[in-house]
């Protein structure tokens, strides 16, 4: 039976800048304001479908990290070994949820940066693991560059098909960022989608649906993931750079975050788009920026409505986990580059029954899906986007819109929500997915348009050419 032997090692973060770290190519990874986790390779690695897969992950993980033997230092609040885990939005889904062990992993948190071997052994005799004890941090570099592959995927692709694609490495020209006929819901197929949750809305009981739609996007050059991660990281330091088995994207919004004992979460629901607001104001002030938020999103009703919905979904299903909860009175606009959101963030105390923690997994599992990317109610919103997107267009979100995040030995850790983001689905094409809440009054051409808003980030970090060339 496999074990995970794991070396700790504190290293001085001069000695592994991100820049250089990003350019070995994360299979894996978790990132905000210039800390998180890398990940490298794949020690263990399970996958899960259907009502069961947040359960069966958790398990798995319980089990093999509860067998694993821990040498080196010790990184305070965190506890090794570390997964990565991405779920499918819906149990129905055709795609498998996942949860991946990375063989080397970057923890790099305020106080430090720690390389860690999560190393599988099947043979764990004292001198084997005396000997893999005493690894070290030049060796772990070395084992995290062999895993270095150009898409930054080795564990989603085939290692041929990953080596038999012609990656330019050097002088790039200008990418060619394209978008193929290959989408399930096309832009007109959306609109039509979205008149008619519409129509389901007035028949109740469901008052909020998240309509979505995917684009393919073809690059010619190939996709550089490595650079993709980096633009995102650049350009939405506030928001979660993730990457897990192929689905890469920067999202703004936290499901659920377990530390000790304590939870946290970040709900949006509400926005505008940040381009129109370029478009309409006559002058570049701070003043009009205001007066157009205030209008646009504080003081909008419908926003404030799909908001309510958002939040209420959240607090209802945390509330059994917690002794204390609480969600800010009035939300806050969240300034991204692309989009401003309504925001809110919520946080709580987690009543750990009989002493033992609530894993992460099971609080994402809880509150997934939040109305901000099913409905309200929220059964019948996802029959309602199982109809809509699945069955009348064939469009599967996969793990688009569900969990994704990591969980540590002790079941703490932080899952976003998939959102901006897409899923590789060869070395040169992507498929992107967007969605938008629609409440009685929504527009299906407005809709449209939030949707390409919030596709654009990941097309201009996708093509944008780096500065250094
Ligand atoms: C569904 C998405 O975003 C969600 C929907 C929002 C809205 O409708 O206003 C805002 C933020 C997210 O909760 C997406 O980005 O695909």
């Amino acid at each position: 039976m496999t074990e995970l032997v794991c070396v700790v090692r504190a290293v001085n973060p001069a000695s592994v800048p991100i820049p250089v770290l990003l350019d070995i190519g994360p299979t894996s990874m978790w990132w905000r304001h210039g800390a998180g986790l890398l990940g490298w390779g794949e020690a263990a690695v399970t996958t899960t479908r259907g009502p069961s897969r947040f359960a069966d992950a958790r398990d798995w993980w319980e089990d093999m990290a509860g067998r694993a033997r821990v040498f080196g230092d010790t990184v305070p609040g965190r506890h090794v070994p570390v997964a990565f885990a991405s779920f499918t939005f819906d149990a129905r889904s055709r795609a498998e949820s996942v949860i991946t062990v990375p063989e080397i992993l970057i923890i790099n948190r305020p106080e430090g940066t720690w390389l860690v071997w999560q190393r599988p052994m099947e043979h764990t005799d004292e001198l084997s693991v005396r000997k893999a004890a005493s690894v070290t941090t030049e060796e772990m570099m070395d084992r995290a560059r062999e895993f270095w592959d150009p898409v930054g995927t080795a564990v989603h692709f085939k290692r041929k098909e990953i080596a038999d694609f012609p990656w330019p490495r050097t002088s790039v020209p200008v990418h060619e960022l394209q978008a193929i006929p290959s989408a399930a819901m096309g832009e007109h197929d959306y609109v039509e989608s979205v008149a008619e949750a519409l129509s389901a809305l007035q028949r109740g009981p469901v008052r909020k649906i998240v309509m979505a739609r995917d684009e393919v996007v073809y690059l010619s050059e190939g996709i550089d993931v490595p650079r993709t991660l980096t633009r995102l990281t650049r350009d939405y330091e506030h928001c979660w750079t993730y990457l897990v088995h192929g689905l890469v994207g920067a999202t703004p919004e936290l499901l659920i975050a377990r530390k000790e004992g304590h939870a946290e979460a970040r709900v949006l629901a509400g926005t505008a788009d940040r381009n129109v607001v370029d478009a309409e104001r006559q002058f570049p002030s701070t003043d009009a920026d205001e007066a157009y938020v205030a209008e646009q999103l504080v003081n909008h009703p419908k926003q404030r409505q799909e908001h309510r919905y958002a939040i209420d979904s959240l607090v209802e299903r945390l509330q059994p986990y917690t002794r204390s909860l609480h969600a800010q009175d009035t939300p806050f606009v969240l300034r991204l580059p692309n989009v401003w959101h309504l925001a809110t963030d919520v946080s709580a105390e987690l009543n750990d029954d009989d002493g033992a923690p609530v894993s992460v997994v099971t609080l994402a599992e809880a509150v997934h899906p939040t109305a901000a990317v099913g409905g309200t109610p929220r059964d019948q919103a996802v029959d309602e986007i199982h109809r809509l997107e699945n069955e009348k267009h064939g469009m599967d979100r996969g793990r688009y819109a569900g969990p994704v995040g990591w969980v540590d030995a002790r079941g703490d850790g932080e899952f976003g929500i998939a959102l901006r983001g897409g899923q590789l689905e060869s070395p040169h094409t992507i498929r992107l997915y967007a969605g938008c809440g629609i409440v009685a009054g929504s527009d299906p051409e407005a809709e449209l348009a939030e949707t390409k808003a919030k596709m654009r980030p990941m097309l201009s970090a996708l093509a944008e050419l780096p500065e250094s060339e």
